[in-house]
Formats: C-alpha cells, sequence, structure tokens
C-alpha cells in the first residue's frame, strides 16, 4: 500500500476578494501561508514524509508547497513544477468579482460555468493581456495548449499526460509524493482517480490546505482517501 498526498493551496488574495483567478498568478492572503504551515505541522505529527513534490506554475501553489514543507524539514526534496498543474484558465471570468458575475448573470450560469465539466466560461482574445502566449513562463507550449478559456474536461485532458508519464512511473516506483495544486486541477484529477461521472463531479469542493490522503494498491488502485484533520 502506498500513500500519495493532494493539497489545494492555502487561501489566495483573490480567493479572500471573491474573484475568478484561473491562471492569474495571485499571491497567497496572510492566512493562506497560515494555512499551508497548519497542514505542514499536520503532515509532520501524523509521520508523513515525501521523496518529491509537484506544484503548478503559480505562486500560490509554489509557496504553498514551500511552506509546507519548510514545515517538514524537507524542504531539500526535488519539486517539480508544470503548468499542468495550474488552475482552470477561467477566460474572460479572470479577475471579475463572483458575486457581481453572479448578479449580472444570474447563480445558475455562474454555476455552470464553476461546476459543469462541459461549460466554457466566455473566452478571451489572443489581444487580451490576460493570454498566457504574453507570458514567458508559456514559452515552450504550442498554440494549441495556450487556452483561451477551458472547462474542465479540458483541465483535465491537459493534466492527465503529467499524471500518466510522470507521476505514476515515480509512484510505481514506490516514491512517495506530494502534489499541490488548484480547486479545479485536483477536481479534475480526482474526477479520474475516482471515476466520478460528470453529475458526481459538480457536487465536489476541494477546500483550501487541507492534505487529502489516497492509500494506492501496487497497481495505483484507490483503496480509500480521506482529509487529514
Ligand atoms: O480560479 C479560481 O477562481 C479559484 O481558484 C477556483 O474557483 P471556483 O471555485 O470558482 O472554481
Amino acid at each position: 500500500m502506498q500513500k500519495l498526498v493532494l493539497i489545494r493551496h492555502g487561501e489566495s488574495v483573490w480567493n479572500h476578494e471573491n474573484r475568478f483567478t484561473g491562471w492569474t498568478d495571485v499571491d497567497l492572503y496572510a492566512d493562506g501561508c497560515e494555512q499551508a504551515k497548519c497542514a505542514g505541522q499536520l503532515l509532520k505529527k501524523q509521520g508523513f514524509t515525501f521523496d518529491a513534490g509537484y506544484a503548478s506554475v503559480l505562486k500560490r501553489s509554489i509557496k504553498t508547497l514551500h511552506i509546507l514543507l519548510e514545515e517538514l524539514d524537507h524542504l531539500w526534496i526535488p519539486v517539480i513544477k508544470s503548468w499542468r498543474l495550474n488552475e482552470r484558465f477561467y477566460g474572460a471570468l479572470q479577475g471579475l468579482n463572483k458575486q457581481e458575475i453572479i448578479n449580472k448573470y444570474g447563480i445558475e450560469q455562474v454555476q455552470k460555468w464553476r461546476r459543469d465539466p462541459n461549460e466554457d466560461p466566455p473566452p478571451i482574445t489572443k489581444e487580451d493581456d490576460r493570454y498566457p502566449g504574453h507570458d514567458i513562463r508559456y514559452k515552450n507550449l504550442t498554440e494549441v495548449e495556450l487556452p483561451l478559456t477551458e472547462n474542465l474536461k479540458q483541465t483535465m485532458d491537459r493534466v492527465l499526460p503529467l499524471w500518466n508519464n510522470e507521476i505514476v512511473p515515480v509512484l510505481k516506483n514506490k516514491q512517495k509524493i506530494i502534489i499541490c495544486a488548484h480547486g479545479n486541477s485536483l477536481r479534475a484529477l480526482v474526477k479520474y482517480l475516482d471515476k466520478l461521472t460528470d453529475e458526481d463531479v459538480t457536487k465536489l469542493e476541494i477546500p483550501t490546505a487541507t492534505p487529502l490522503v489516497y492509500e494506492l494498491d501496487d497497481e495505483l488502485n484507490r483503496l480509500r482517501h480521506y482529509y487529514l484533520q
């Protein structure tokens, strides 16, 4: 039996301000740093150790992992950063206040944008400052990989190559890993690992900075999973 830990970043400044974030590189809010510290202490208390960590290329994920590993005295382990773990690209909603968008379009439409796995948020154009093609960190991505918007299925399609090609071999090699990512990139991964239907995943919410432990068999089938409390 092998354990894998998934964790969403701590509360960010835009989580706090209730704004759609997506690929916007927003920092952790002070509370978010504290949450990351607590998650690290919890993992330490329960005897967790890791051989490697995975994060997105967004600072709220990278910093959460760093703070947590510091608590574990594990800053020395390799940390692999991948755009594939980024939050779902929220298109033209990025930066907007969630309540204002609800007031404008109604709760039903906003809930669809947020939770229906097939619903695309309104797209941006390539001229938009928010287009990832303008950001140096994405210079090696192909045009097809650079999103204008993303639904959860598309997020899953770009998370899974990292899972299958890089993370699975590491897990099969009995390495203990922690993946620090985002609400929707983790929902995509959990949908895959738990074989959730489209209907099931609409109800799935992943809390910030709470370690989600998967116990896996040798074939990496899920035996059970639980949040560390
Ligand atoms: O990108 C965001 O705004 C959040 O991280 C996730 O938001 P959601 O819960 O609205 O999908």
